[in-house]
């Protein structure tokens, strides 16, 4: 069976393709039990600080695997099937190193939902992301109602979830679902040099930077204390050095995660 998720590691940069195109990248178990073992694999690289998550085909995702939903006979599968996408999803969104997805033609459902997971988006021009569940007569069950309401306004949340219906690149990046545009063909040149860019920050700030803003929706005061000591212990760390260092040099850093 062709791999269901290639990786291609450039540089500092994993590029994790989705490969299932004759079903138009579905996500199954199968797909994400691999996304796990490949998140293993990738945690381990020290020369890897960055991931590009990316779909194979005319499209990123057309969502959860309906073949395998459909396979399902009790509420105690299905729940172990939602359970295992939101658990691998909320592993990806948590990773130590940041994520950008690639998204050309559609992002639908769990598709969108996996990009939602990645840190960053960038999407092609006339792509069409969206959460259509809704006309299969259910709601997303992969993380899209919580994270979606926290990347764009709740009223643009609520229409792409009643509605079902998508919208292009180019709203979703006014709305700031997305954020960088590609021209057609360029995705995954804008999405890896994005990914390059952020792969040249300090790992142990990236990995910082990544919890503190994702937990930025909670108390203030706690929030503010947390980047507080967080910074202050960032201190001790080479890499703070290194970056003075390299400024006062006038070259770039070359950060060790140390
Ligand atoms: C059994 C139904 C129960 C419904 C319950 C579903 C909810 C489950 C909730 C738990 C899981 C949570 C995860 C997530 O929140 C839920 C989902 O993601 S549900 C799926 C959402 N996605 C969609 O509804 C999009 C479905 N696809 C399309 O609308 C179209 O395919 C397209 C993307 C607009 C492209 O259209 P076309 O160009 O016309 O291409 P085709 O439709 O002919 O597709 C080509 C080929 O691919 C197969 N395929 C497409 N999407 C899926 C898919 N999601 N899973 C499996 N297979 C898919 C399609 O059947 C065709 O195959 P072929 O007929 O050629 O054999």
């Amino acid at each position: 069976m062709a791999d269901l998720l290639n990786v291609d590691v450039t540089g500092r940069v994993a590029v994790l393709t989705l490969n299932r195109p004759d079903r138009l990248n579905a996500i199954g178990t199968a797909t994400v039990d691999r996304l796990d073992a490949v998140l293993d694999t990738l945690h381990a690289d020290r020369g890897v600080r960055a991931l590009v998550v990316a779909g194979a085909g005319r499209g990123f995702s057309a969502g959860a695997d309906l073949d395998e939903i459909e396979s399902l006979r009790t509420a105690y599968e299905f729940r172990a099937f939602v359970g295992r996408l939101t658990e691998v999803f909320g592993r990806l969104e948590k990773f130590a190193k940041p994520s950008v997805a690639a998204v050309h033609g559609f992002a639908l459902g769990g598709g969108l939902e996996l990009a939602l997971a990645c840190d960053l988006r960038v999407a092609e021009r006339g792509a069409k992301l969206g959460l259509p569940e809704m006309k299969l007569g259910v709601l997303p069950g992969a993380g899209g109602t919580q994270r979606l309401p926290r990347l764009v306004p709740p009223g643009i949340a609520k229409q792409l979830i009643l509605s079902g219906e998508p919208i292009d690149a180019e709203r979703a990046h006014a709305v700031g679902l997305v954020n960088e545009l590609a021209e057609p063909g360029e995705v995954l040149t804008v999405a890896t040099a994005l990914a390059a860019r952020l792969a040249a920050g300090a790992p142990l700030a990236l990995a910082a930077g990544k919890a503190l803003v994702d937990r930025s929706g909670g108390d203030l005061d706690a929030g503010i204390a947390a980047e507080r000591e967080t910074v202050a212990v960032m201190f001790t760390a080479e890499d703070r050095a290194e970056g003075l260092r390299a400024f006062r040099e006038r070259r770039p850093a070359e950060f060790r995660g140390a």
